[in-house]
């Protein structure tokens, strides 16, 4: 077993067994996602899933649904805060629109305007989605990850995009994890105590009605988001093609557990990148059986947590590549 074989090798390693703590987990849990002692991180690759949601209509959160097009342009022009990270961890970024609003930017080699549709319907008045537009957006990241297999990337970091997601991804993670809806709902981007009521509110009718749909794939497509549907195909085939995924935050939590409720799979070559603020995401994580290496108090999404783990992830792999062992030191 690839687990075991990391832990031995570690162990055996010239420093104290367990010295680099946590390290030491992330290291065993990227040599477990590549089935190698040689994991390695590079070429690697950030896709940026971008959609907008009917329910921000509901008033559910601060900001206007044209945010999410103002934040895609600023992805395109390299000035948005995924970019900056993406280019210092040496990561190749790519937007992918699943179905915003915004208009079709010029065509660029960072940008795949893939729209399955113009943003959701309200999911508070009636189901966010058909069954055909999920399986649609599904196919669109399960593309994404086809397309980053054949480009040779070894890493891929998943985030999102979408004002008004953290409505749906409250709505999927309370709907697939049985929890009650108030304990997924936080203040995604901000928000006052009205806001926030009428996002709870939301939340609970929309949870209603899907807990009451006996199909599951209907349940979660009346719920979801276009960016998040594609990120759950993203993670199903990236699991498939054995290339190792980075999660970032409660939004990309929300789409593992779609991921996983349609394919028990899909969080094969997974790695959680933090726990963040949004208080659903611990839950999720928990859910999920994924252990978030990093606790930096993050609550912004667009991949950002996931890139700050892409350097922790170069020093465990160089750590079990180039540290010798006891044994060759001692020569014992
Ligand atoms: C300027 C800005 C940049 C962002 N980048 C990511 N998000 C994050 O906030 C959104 C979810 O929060 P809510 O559900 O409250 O709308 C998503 O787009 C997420 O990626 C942003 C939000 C804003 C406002
Ligand atoms: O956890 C996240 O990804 C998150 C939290 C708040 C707002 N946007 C994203």
């Amino acid at each position: 077993m690839i687990t075991d074989a990391a832990r031995q090798r570690l162990d055996a390693l010239a420093k104290p067994q367990g010295s680099l703590g946590r390290l030491e987990r992330l290291a065993i849990r990227l040599a477990e996602t590549q089935g190698t002692l040689a994991p390695e991180t590079r070429p690697r690759r950030l896709v940026v899933f971008a959609g907008d949601h009917g329910v921000v209509a509901e008033g559910v959160g601060l900001w206007p649904a044209e945010v999410t097009a103002a934040m895609m342009r600023l992805m395109l022009d390299g000035r948005s805060t995924c970019a900056a990270l993406a280019r210092a961890s040496g990561t190749e970024f790519l937007l992918i629109d699943a179905g915003s609003k915004a208009p079709c930017f010029p065509p660029a080699p960072g940008y795949r305007d893939w729209r399955i549709a113009h943003g959701t319907a309200n999911l508070a008045r009636k189901p966010a989605m058909t069954v055909a537009d999920f399986d649609a957006a599904w196919s669109v990241g399960t593309r994404a990850a086809e397309e980053a297999a054949a480009d040779g990337i070894r890493v891929l970091a998943i985030g999102e995009m979408g004002i008004g997601n953290t409505t749906a991804a409250a709505c999927l993670a309370a709907l697939l994890t049985n929890a009650e809806p108030a304990t997924m709902v936080g203040p995604g981007a901000g928000a006052t105590p009205e806001s926030l009521a009428r996002k709870r509110a939301a939340v609970a009718t929309a949870l209603t009605r899907a807990r009451a749909e006996p199909d599951p794939r209907h349940a979660i497509a009346g719920l979801c988001g276009y960016e998040i549907a594609a990120m759950a195909g993203c993670i199903a085939a990236a699991a498939r093609l054995g290339l190792t995924m980075v999660l970032d935050g409660f939004i990309t939590g929300a789409a593992a557990l779609v991921a996983r409720a349609l394919e028990p799979d899909a969080l094969r070559t997974a790695i959680a990148a933090h726990r963040g603020e949004e208080p659903g995401h611990a839950p999720v994580l928990a859910a999920l059986g994924l252990e978030p290496f990093l606790d930096w108090q993050l609550r912004l999404g667009e991949g950002s947590g996931a890139l700050l783990l892409l350097p922790l992830l170069d020093a465990a792999a160089a750590v079990l590549r180039d540290v010798a062992t006891l044994a060759e030191v001692t020569g014992g």
